[in-house]
């Protein structure tokens, strides 16, 4: 027999034994399967979704391009009007996309466990606030909470002035040329949560912070595939893969950051300089204690981006925070590690990993998108640039707390991106029971992941009129008045909700108006052309393209 002929016999016996093997395992799989999860599969028959095919389901709809995923995702919500049902393999998702089971969910003390696509993020962010459950979720939330209440906040007040205005300087550079403003966003918000919960200063750090930025950027890629792409799940298969690799480099450039981060925090510690920020310029200190103590809304009906009737742990009244908790977030966390066990070092780099990733990919996104919008709508950039020159005159003086309640027009503007972008598009959940919807018969079966659509609540015509029209009097108080509180939920809601939504709103805040009085943003693209990706984070994926023009002499 010749060589090719014995290779051909091979070929032949071991394609029947694959046959003879893998086809039977995989029915037997597919039965053991359909038996061992019939609360799940008879539940799920119940609920209305595109028809699948049999074993992959609804696989086949995530193929294709970031992009692509999204908008596929996307129309089929058009024909589901409140829930929508799909399977990938094995996996059953369901979409929710009516405020009333939004708020079933989210207000829950019950259905807080993460799903388990967030175990992705496990050797990023380790046990961090993000994906913790349980006991360790709510001891650390505890702990990690008061350090983003407003009077810690306002502290932080002239170390966002001095970075927005580093950022101004940057970015004028671009001056006259299209570039992709999210670089600036992403470097800016890096630095600040450096600066501000970290409490180091950015030029201490060896490693810059967008290096850092465009490492998480690339991680989000990588999570997103692996959110996508079946092969990749396998924790052995992908780690084989070239994306393993790169991931593992992607981490060394994150953790390398993040360790020296604490370390030099303890170093700090350590000799006695504590409950301290990076050092603030003597040009740009505002007096934070004559600034009004007022916690009044400044958009009626919406605090800090959050309706004003949903209450969390961030909305205590202030004075209730004794004097021992007004610390910035790592001084606390070391502090509660020296005083005893309440959380280890590892844990503290876990949550140093959460905060810095979840503060700045959303803001970065969140003031790309508005930097987007502005360029799109000229007549609505012309009004929040008219309310700049009420509250600042030809003053280049940095701004304050109480200058931030004037710029009501502003935040109308971040609140109405928040909801026609929201940063987060999704919030994913695993239901470890059964849950009846509020209207119809629709039960969610325990076993699968429910999914909160803000994307989609965000644009329901029977809420917002024209959904998809960029409207900031979306927030005006009579229309803020007759929503239900869940139907603007871009931080979430609840006991797990966004731990840094008034860090953020406030940080949006003097970043965008510091921009606005600087420039006026243009661009070639309209809204239309905004080609939108959601992994893990809403994009635009051919870039935030913008252009700049100089309104006046730099405020700085
Ligand atoms: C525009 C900016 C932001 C948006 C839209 C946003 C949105 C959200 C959303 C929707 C969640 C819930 C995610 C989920 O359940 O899967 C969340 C959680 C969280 N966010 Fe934000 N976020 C923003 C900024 C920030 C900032 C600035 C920080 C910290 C400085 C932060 C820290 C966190 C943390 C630690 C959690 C987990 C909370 C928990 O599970 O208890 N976020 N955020």
């Amino acid at each position: 027999m010749s060589v090719s002929a014995t290779e051909n016999v091979i070929l032949y016996t071991t394609f029947h034994l694959f046959g003879f093997l893998f086809i039977p395992f995989v029915i037997f799989s597919f039965i053991y399967w359909r038996r061992s999860q019939r609360n799940l599969i008879l539940l799920s028959e119940k609920l209305p979704g595109p028809k699948g095919w049999p074993i992959i389901g609804n696989a086949l709809d995530f193929i294709g391009t970031s992009p692509d995923i999204f908008s596929t995702i996307y129309k089929h919500t058009y024909n589901y009007d409140r829930v929508l049902r799909i399977w990938i393999g094995p996996k059953l998702l369901v979409f929710l996309m009516d405020p009333r089971d939004a708020e079933l969910i989210l207000s829950s003390h019950v259905h807080i466990d993460k799903s388990a696509e967030y175990k992705f993020f496990k050797p990023w962010l380790g046990n961090g606030l993000l994906i913790s459950t349980g006991q360790k979720w709510r001891s650390h939330r505890k702990l990690i909470a008061p350090t983003f209440h407003l009077n810690v906040l306002k502290g932080f007040i002239d170390l966002f002035n001095v970075n927005s205005r580093g950022t101004v300087e940057k970015m004028k550079r671009e001056e006259g040329k299209t570039f992709d403003c999210h670089d600036y966003m992403s470097e800016a918000t890096v630095e600040m949560l450096l600066e501000t919960a970290m409490g180091v200063s950015k030029t201490t750090q060896d490693q810059s912070g967008f290096e850092y930025a465009m490492a998480v950027m690339k991680m989000c890629d990588i999570l997103h595939l692996r959110h996508t792409k079946l092969w990749l799940r396998p924790d052995w298969l992908f780690n084989l893969t070239k994306y393993g690799k790169i991931q593992k480099n992607l981490l060394n450039v994150i953790h390398e950051l993040t360790r020296k981060v604490v370390k030099n925090k303890k170093e700090y510690f350590n000799k006695g300089m504590r409950g301290m920020t990076a050092e603030i310029p003597h040009e740009v200190k505002t007096n934070v204690n004559k600034e009004s103590d007022t916690l009044k809304t400044v958009v009626d009906g919406i605090s800090f981006g959050q309706s004003i009737g949903l209450k969390d742990d961030l909305d205590v009244d202030d004075n209730d925070v004794g004097e021992k908790r007004r610390m910035a977030f790592l001084d606390l966390m070391i502090e509660a590690s020296n005083n005893g066990a309440t959380i280890t070092d590892e844990e503290i780099k876990e949550q140093v990993d959460t905060i810095m990733f979840e503060g700045h990919d959303t803001t970065a996104a969140g003031s790309s998108f508005f930097l987007s919008l502005m360029a799109a709508h000229p007549e609505i950039q012309e009004k929040v640039i008219k309310e700049m020159d009420e509250v600042f005159g030809d003053s280049d003086r940095p701004a304050t707390f109480a200058d931030t309640l004037e710029m009501k027009y502003l935040e109308r503007c971040i609140l109405e991106t928040l909801r026609i972008y929201p940063p987060v598009p999704i919030i994913a959940r695993q239901l470890k029971q059964n849950v009846k919807l509020t209207n119809g018969d629709y039960i969610l079966p325990a076993g699968c992941t429910v999914i909160v659509a803000t994307y989609k609540i965000h644009r329901r015509a029977d809420i917002y009129p024209n959904p998809d029209q960029f409207d900031p009097d979306n927030f005006l108080p009579e229309r803020t008045s007759v929503r239900h509180y869940y139907a603007f939920i871009p931080f979430s809601a609840g006991p797990r909700s966004c731990v840094g939504r008034k860090y953020a709103m406030l940080k949006l805040k003097i970043l965008l108006s510091t921009i606005m009085r600087n420039f006026r943003i243009k661009s070639d693209l309209n809204e239309n052309d905004f080609q939108l990706q959601g992994d893990i984070i809403l994009k635009r994926a051919e870039g935030f393209k913008i252009r700049l023009e100089s309104r006046r002499p730099l405020a700085l």
